[in-house]
């Protein structure tokens, strides 16, 4: 038996409602065996980030390289980051074993305003990282401060998809989460076809770590042998059952239910 194997780059969320914690649920419950190397730890619940604590260069790079020297991956995706210096290192390691399938979420701001990547490290991500990339994931206001342009219409997303593929990124998801439309409309552009990905907003509070979920469930597919349209597919019923079945839990912004997608495929 061959098993799919998916890593993820990314801070570790103490509530285990976002970063590897909701990454590792993902995979799991996609069929992909998940590893990890953590960038930094955040002491964080559905309240907020309370705490910050990176993890020095070197124990992120042994981190990848414990992967890299003996396990290998099928797809990676990369999460909060931080700092320009860890951009820097983690694409230099992905570029050195060669990785492929590469799912980037540009995390620049947690739910409830928390910094999780200084402002210095936007330019290697965009000079080191995009052109790594297979699929950026950005939500609306990070995909504004990577093309810096304001995005208000549909249109405006569309332009600002190209212009990331022209950063070198292979396919871009522009999330539609932060919009106040009526329907949460993902836009996915591969170069060549531009889709509208559709689903009814869904009336909650309990948001936290959507798109870290998201982005996983894209890591889990693509390791698993799918095309990225269906691996985006994929994921979009996934968070959309993980949120419609949101599990309640945490005075503030909750997190989603990580069983939901595979529940309902049981019924
Ligand atoms: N209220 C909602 N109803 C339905 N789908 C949603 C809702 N909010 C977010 N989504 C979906 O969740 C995914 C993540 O979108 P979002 O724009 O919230 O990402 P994000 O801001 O990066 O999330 P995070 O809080 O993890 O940083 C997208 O596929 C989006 O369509
Ligand atoms: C560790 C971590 N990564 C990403 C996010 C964004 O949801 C978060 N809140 N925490």
């Amino acid at each position: 038996m061959t098993i799919s194997k998916a890593l993820t780059i990314a801070g570790s969320d103490s509530g285990g409602g976002a970063g590897i914690q909701a990454d590792l649920k993902t995979f799991q419950e996609l069929g992909a065996y998940g590893m990890s190397a953590i960038t930094a730890v955040t002491a964080q619940n559905t309240l907020g980030v309370h705490g910050v604590y990176p993890v020095s260069i070197e124990g992120i790079v042994q981190q990848i390289d414990a992967i890299g020297e003996d396990l290998g991956t099928d797809a990676l995706k990369t999460g909060m980051l931080f700092s320009g210096e860890v951009i820097e290192a983690v694409s230099e390691r992905i570029h050195h074993y060669g990785w492929e399938n590469i799912v980037v979420d540009p995390v620049m701001i947690a739910k409830g305003g928390a910094k999780l990547l200084q402002d210095e490290a936007i330019r290697a991500l965009k000079e080191k990282l995009l052109p790594l990339t297979s699929v950026i994931t950005p939500n609306i206001p990070e995909a504004e401060v990577l093309t810096e342009m304001k995005i208000s219409s549909l249109d405006d997303r569309r332009k600002a998809a190209k212009q990331l593929m022209g950063m070198g990124a292979k396919a871009v998801v522009i999330k539609g989460g932060h919009a106040d439309d009526k329907e949460v409309i993902d836009l996915f552009f591969d170069g060549t076809t531009c889709e509208e990905l559709m689903s009814p907003r869904i009336e909650t509070l309990h948001t936290h770590g959507t798109g870290c979920t998201f982005s996983a469930a894209i890591t889990a597919q693509l390791a698993n042998g799918m095309t990225m349209r269906d691996a985006v597919l994929t994921a979009k019923e996934f968070i959309r059952a993980a949120i419609e079945d949101g599990l309640g839990i945490g005075g503030g912004h909750g997190p989603t239910n990580h069983w939901a997608y595979n529940k309902r495929g049981e019924k």
